[in-house]
């Protein structure tokens, strides 16, 4: 018997074997893969993944859960469990001096939902952090609302700062949606398996804070145009030739511009900065 979901940590155990296999094929998951795994719960989607994998280290919070996936997989020698929050753990730190299962190429999970925004920039890092050894793919089953804004493109109302963040640093597809039945108990909000792959980035940005600063800004107030919403960092009469060269109109607002448009203008207005005096 499963055992009692536990809100705080978002549980909500996966039933649908439709689903499960789906993750698993989009993982591409082989004998040379080691695999991370956040919050393996009752141990369904990691049963499956330590027949398939070279090894798999899954990082689960609930000492409750622990237990049971310590007993479960006691005979398993691929598979090592480490207790505590994922945003807290250093993994090369814990995996330091275990070459079995360190480093880790790909992620597989199904995250709990009220930390998926820190769980990605974990995964990722962040626009002025990139994650320095990126992993080869990340399969997450996330909610709907969240993935809808990862594989956004320009124009769509939920392209927004996030999918700009995450399509800088990886490439997102939709693997499929789930329906809230596909969970016991179910989740209020409809949900979604994604791939991330992370990539690097061409044309590169020059400078990262930047960047960052100008994707905050853009998107700061989404009703405004860019000119207005980015004036802290540029005149508007310097904007528009530089919207001109990228073949953006003057009234353009953040969610316009492709994430390349963004980097090249990014690279711009760091050349108008750098050729200061002041
Ligand atoms: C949505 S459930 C998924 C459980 C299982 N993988 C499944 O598919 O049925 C999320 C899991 O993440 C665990 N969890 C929640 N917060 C966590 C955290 N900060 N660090 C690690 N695990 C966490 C929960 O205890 C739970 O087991």
């Amino acid at each position: 018997m499963s055992p009692r979901p536990r809100k705080r940590f978002g549980q909500h155990w996966l039933k649908s074997e439709k689903v499960l296999h789906r993750i698993l094929a989009a993982a591409e998951v082989s004998k040379r893969d080691r695999i991370l795994e956040i919050g393996p719960g009752t141990g369904v989607l990691t049963r499956w993944l330590t027949a398939l994998a070279e090894a798999v280290v899954a990082v689960e919070i609930d000492r409750d859960l622990c237990q049971r996936l310590r007993s479960q997989f006691e005979k398993v020698d691929q598979f090592l469990l480490l207790e505590g929050d994922i945003l807290q753990l250093d993994l090369a730190d814990e995996l330091a001096g275990q070459p079995d299962f360190y480093p880790l190429n790909k992620v597989v999970a199904n995250i709990p939902y009220y930390i998926t925004a820190p769980i990605l920039e974990k995964l990722l890092g962040s626009l002025t952090q990139p994650r320095p050894q990126p992993f080869d793919q990340i399969v997450l089953l996330i909610q709907r609302e969240v993935a809808d804004r990862l594989y956004a493109q320009p124009g769509s109302k939920v392209f927004g700062a996030l999918s700009v963040r995450v399509q800088y640093l990886a490439c997102c597809e939709l693997i499929c949606l789930v329906p809230a039945k596909a969970f016991q108990p179910p989740p209020k909000v409809e949900s979604a398996v994604v791939r991330l792959r992370p990539r690097p980035f061409l044309p590169r940005a020059e400078n990262l804070q930047l960047f960052d600063q100008l994707v905050q800004l853009g998107f700061s107030s989404r009703r405004k145009m860019l000119r207005n919403n980015l004036k802290p960092v540029i005149e508007r009469d310097q904007l528009t030739p530089l919207l001109a060269a990228l073949e953006v109109t003057p009234t353009a607002r953040a969610e316009e511009l492709s994430v390349e448009q963004w980097v090249r203008l990014s690279n711009k207005i760091q050349e108008i900065h750098a050729s200061r005096c002041d």
